[in-house]
């Protein structure tokens, strides 16, 4: 069972992940995801997780402190001796700065044994503490996208979701993993449903033909020219015998 570690200064932020699949899958005893709240590691009267910046500048920097005793109590025992890479605690930190989160980081991760994420908030937190859990474990600053948040709360419900979905038993039929977006470099197709007529658009007549090559080969097709008109990028960066001659002349 994957075990997750959560810490934030807002604990609360990851209740959506107790809901629908990811809650579920807890209960299935598929993963197990603790969150917790930074403070419990302060000492002080106001549980101080702030200071000012070295070097001047706006805003305040997370303190080190905290952070270390709550990585401490994350990793517990955790085996440093241990040689498989994937039974090694993974410590994920959400930033602006880091690689890009995609469908095949998901998948990277979606193989080892124990995840800790940290949330930042505030101007970021104290390097030393990126730098010191990199003595002992592999450390991933992450980012979501090209774009500013406020902290990582929401870049962590975003890479938990991606990555949990992928773990055996979590989505009921795992073919519906299958042709999704970005799952293999393509779009995903077009869906539909009934009515068969609906405010005057009707379904293409080909998926209600019963005929399941046609169908595959629409969906193929569809797949092909979403990517060309939405993500030409992602096509230029398949692999060369990924698609066959009919396919390149979408
Ligand atoms: N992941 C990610 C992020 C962030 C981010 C992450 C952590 C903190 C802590 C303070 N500000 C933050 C922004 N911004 N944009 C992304 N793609």
């Amino acid at each position: 069972m994957m075990r997750l570690d959560v810490l934030s200064i807002f604990p609360e932020y990851l209740a959506p992940l107790e809901l629908s699949l990811i809650g579920r899958a807890q209960d299935k005893g598929l993963l197990g995801l603790t969150v917790h709240d930074l403070r419990d590691w302060t000492h002080d009267r106001h549980r101080t997780v702030d200071d000012t910046p070295y070097g001047g500048g706006a805003g305040m920097v997370m303190k080190p402190e905290p952070w270390g005793e709550a990585l401490d109590a994350a990793l517990g025992a955790a085996d440093s001796s241990v040689t498989d890479p994937t039974s090694r605690p993974v410590l994920i930190v959400p930033s602006p700065a880091g690689e890009v989160f995609t469908q095949q980081t998901a998948r990277e991760l979606a193989a080892h044994e124990h995840l800790v994420f940290a949330c930042g908030r505030y101007e970021g937190i104290d390097q030393r503490v990126v730098d010191w859990a990199a003595e002992r474990m592999e450390v991933r600053p992450m980012s979501i996208g090209d774009y500013v948040l406020n902290g990582g709360e929401v870049a962590v419900l975003v890479m938990v979701e991606a990555i949990a979905r992928l773990l055996p038993g979590v989505i009921g039929n795992p073919e519906s993993l299958d042709e999704e977006s970005h799952e293999d470099g393509l779009l995903e197709y077009p869906v539909y449903t009934k009515p068969a007529v609906w405010r005057g658009h009707e379904v293409p007549a080909v998926l209600l033909s019963g005929d399941h090559g046609r169908v595959a080969r629409w969906r193929r097709d569809q797949r092909l020219r979403r990517t060309a008109q939405t993500r030409p990028d992602l096509l230029a960066a398949l692999p060369q015998d990924s698609l066959d001659g009919r396919d390149r002349e979408v």
